[in-house]
This record gives C-alpha cells, sequence and structure tokens, in this order.
C-alpha cells in the first residue's frame, strides 16, 4: 500500500482542525500528516479532541488506528493562533509542499492538501498563485488542469487564478488543445472512461452570439475544438455557458470545461460543496484536495466539515490504485 502525504496547509486555517477530526476514526489508508506537532497537540487541546501523534520517519508504516495520526514534523516558523494569519510562517507552508513532493518523488504515493492561504503567502514575498501551479512548477510540467468533482459533475478550468481583466487574453488555441488533451486522457487513464466526453462553454454571453458578443469562440474555441474532433475526442461547445449546466447539457457529458474560475465552481461548490474534490490533471503524481480554503473564521472552533478532506484522501487512494501513468 502507498501513502497519502496530507499536508496541513496554513497553519491558522481549518487544516490542523480537518487533520485532527479525520485522526478519529479508523482510516483505509496510510495517512502521513506534514505539520508541526506542537501546533497539532494546541489545536487538539482547542478542539478537545484526543490524538496520539506518532513522529513518522521515511519507511514507517503509517497509523491506521481511531485517535492515533502519523505526523512528519516541519516546526512552525512563529507561534501560530487559530484565525490569525502570520507573514512569518508562510515559509512553513511552502515547506510542506516542498516536502510532499520530495516524498512522492521517492516513495510510491499522492499527494492530499489542506488549503493554503494565497494572500498571506504573497504578502510575504512568496510569487504563489495556487497548489495547482505550485505543483505543476516543481514536476516540470508545463501544462496542468485544475478540475473539481463531485458526485454530479466534474468541472475543469482552461484558465485558473487569474485577475478576471487577464483572462481573454489567457484564452488561445495551443493551450486549449493542450489542456482538453489532458481532461481526455485523464479520463481515460485515470478514471477508467474509454470515451470521454467533453463539453466547453464559450467565453462570451451566449457563446458570442454569433460574433456580436465577442469573437473569441469563433476565432480560438471552435478551431481549436475542430481540429481535436478530427482527432477523435467527443466534444460539444463551444455552449452558451448559462445553460451548459443545466441536466439536460450535462446528461451523457464527463466533464464540462469551462473557460475562467468563476464560470465553473461556482456551479461546483453549488452541486457538491463538502463532497466535492479538486484534483490536478497532467502531473507525474497524484495530487487532490479539499474544495474549499483556509476558513479563517471558524478555525480552531470545531465546526469544519471534514467532508471534502475525506473525499480528497479516498480520491487519492482510488486514482494511486487505478491510475496508468
Ligand atoms: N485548496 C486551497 O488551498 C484553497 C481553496 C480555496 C480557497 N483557498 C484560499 O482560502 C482563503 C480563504 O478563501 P475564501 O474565504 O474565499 O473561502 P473559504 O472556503 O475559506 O470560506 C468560505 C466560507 O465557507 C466556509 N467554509 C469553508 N470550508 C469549510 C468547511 N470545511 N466546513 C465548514 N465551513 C467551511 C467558511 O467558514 C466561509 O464562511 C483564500 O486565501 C483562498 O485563496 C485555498
Ligand atoms: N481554485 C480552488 C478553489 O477555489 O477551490 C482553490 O483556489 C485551490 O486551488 P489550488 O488547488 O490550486 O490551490
Amino acid at each position: 500500500m502507498s501513502y497519502l502525504f496530507l499536508t496541513s496547509g496554513e497553519p491558522a486555517g481549518i487544516g490542523p482542525d480537518l487533520c485532527l477530526q479525520y485522526s478519529q476514526t479508523e482510516r483505509p489508508h496510510q495517512v502521513v500528516v506534514l505539520a508541526d506537532i506542537s501546533l497539532l497537540e494546541q489545536r487538539a487541546k482547542l478542539l478537545q479532541l484526543n490524538c496520539k501523534l506518532l513522529p513518522w520517519v521515511p519507511g514507517d508504516k503509517a497509523t491506521q488506528l481511531a485517535g492515533t495520526l502519523s505526523v512528519f514534523h516541519i516546526p512552525l516558523r512563529a507561534p501560530c493562533s487559530a484565525g490569525t494569519l502570520d507573514v512569518a510562517n508562510a515559509e512553513y507552508v511552502l515547506a510542506q509542499l516542498e516536502q510532499s513532493v520530495a516524498f512522492v518523488n521517492s516513495t510510491r504515493g499522492a499527494i492530499v492538501t489542506c488549503p493554503v492561504h494565497k494572500g498571506i503567502l504573497n504578502d510575504s514575498g512568496i510569487n504563489f498563485s495556487g497548489h495547482t501551479e505550485f505543483f505543476a512548477d516543481r514536476a516540470g510540467v508545463e501544462k496542468v488542469v485544475m478540475m473539481l468533482a463531485c458526485e454530479k459533475l466534474r468541472v475543469c478550468l482552461a484558465t485558473t487564478h487569474l485577475p478576471l481583466k487577464d483572462v481573454a487574453n489567457a484564452i488561445n488555441g495551443p493551450e486549449l488543445k493542450q489542456t482538453l488533451t489532458i481532461i481526455h486522457d485523464s479520463l481515460q487513464k485515470q478514471f477508467g472512461i474509454a470515451e470521454p466526453r467533453l463539453s466547453v462553454c464559450g467565453l462570451n454571453p451566449h457563446a458570442g452570439e454569433g460574433g456580436h458578443l465577442g469573437l473569441e469562440e469563433q476565432q480560438i474555441i471552435e478551431p481549436a475544438l475542430d481540429e481535436l474532433r478530427e482527432a477523435g475526442l467527443t466534444l460539444v461547445g463551444p455552449l452558451p455557458a448559462d445553460t451548459a449546466f443545466t441536466p439536460r447539457a450535462l446528461a451523457n457529458i464527463d466533464a464540462v470545461l469551462a473557460m475562467y474560475h468563476d464560470q465553473g465552481l461556482p456551479v461546483l461548490k453549488y452541486a457538491g460543496f463538502g463532497d466535492a474534490v479538486n484534483v490536478t490533471l497532467g502531473l507525474p503524481f497524484i495530487r487532490t484536495s479539499v474544495d474549499h480554503g483556509t476558513a479563517l473564521d471558524i478555525a480552531g472552533t470545531g465546526s469544519a466539515n471534514c467532508g471534502s478532506l475525506r473525499c480528497a484522501l479516498n480520491y487519492a487512494a482510488t486514482m494511486s490504485a487505478n491510475s496508468i501513468f
């Protein structure tokens, strides 16, 4: 069995709470949490959770017993209180991510991430747009795709963490073709879908209304889809995004490609927040994550819902077992 390396993320957020909540039940996976052990001890006290924290070193079996957690200790850079960000701990957050990559490169395993706070990382001087971009960079992969999935729906993004004003300029034929090819290949190799059917949203209202509301559909998206259709991919679109997520439009569709973050993710989070998973497609290793952020407003209160973390861990384990790289 391989390991699931679980980064605990922003120490002031709900990541540490979720790791501790997860520790309360027996689990089918060998999970190793990357975190500061004393931070977890303090948070466990705050949450009134009993958890035996077991220092883990490479080669050890990770505990699967309720009330215990295997932890690879990474020291905090400054004391942390739940809900209060501190730039001094940005390096601590980054160290978890770097270490998780080192572990998946040296052992069999997958990475599962708890949320980080992009703002505080950037405030500290670290240029960080998201885990997706970070892992692509560390893996030396030019292109990856962010996919969020819940029971009803899979949504992929053509652009990820970009200001809205920059989105139109970032949509181009070569990258759209790469993105759709990655989605198609990943659904085949990692999700066992023999002939994936993908739908693609337009960028503009009404998919450009025949060119009267924008030309990106006619000039960029349609030609890219036509080329890929000739290569054998099954693609529907470009569809007006406002009706691309209706039950009828989604019938027989395996994944929807949205052109930008807030075109696709609000729909997915409406359909499945709390039980959805964020998967990075196109990496040479498996990486999944929760569907939510650091939730500083509820860190340390005990009200964080651990459902998405459970789904992310289960997804990573299933993908590890089934993937053909
Ligand atoms: N995977 C990630 O690393 C990730 C994902 C999304 C957002 N973020 C980051 O998180 C930070 C905060 O983002 P935000 O405020 O937009 O979104 P958020 O998801 O942190 O919070 C939105 C709302 O949902 C609630 N919420 C979130 N997760 C919850 C859970 N597990 N249980 C119960 N309630 C929950 C919060 O309390 C809040 O009211 C930002 O810096 C953002 O970049 C990180
Ligand atoms: N776009 C994601 C979301 O809204 O859930 C989130 O920011 C996390 O992205 P990364 O996995 O790239 O950090």
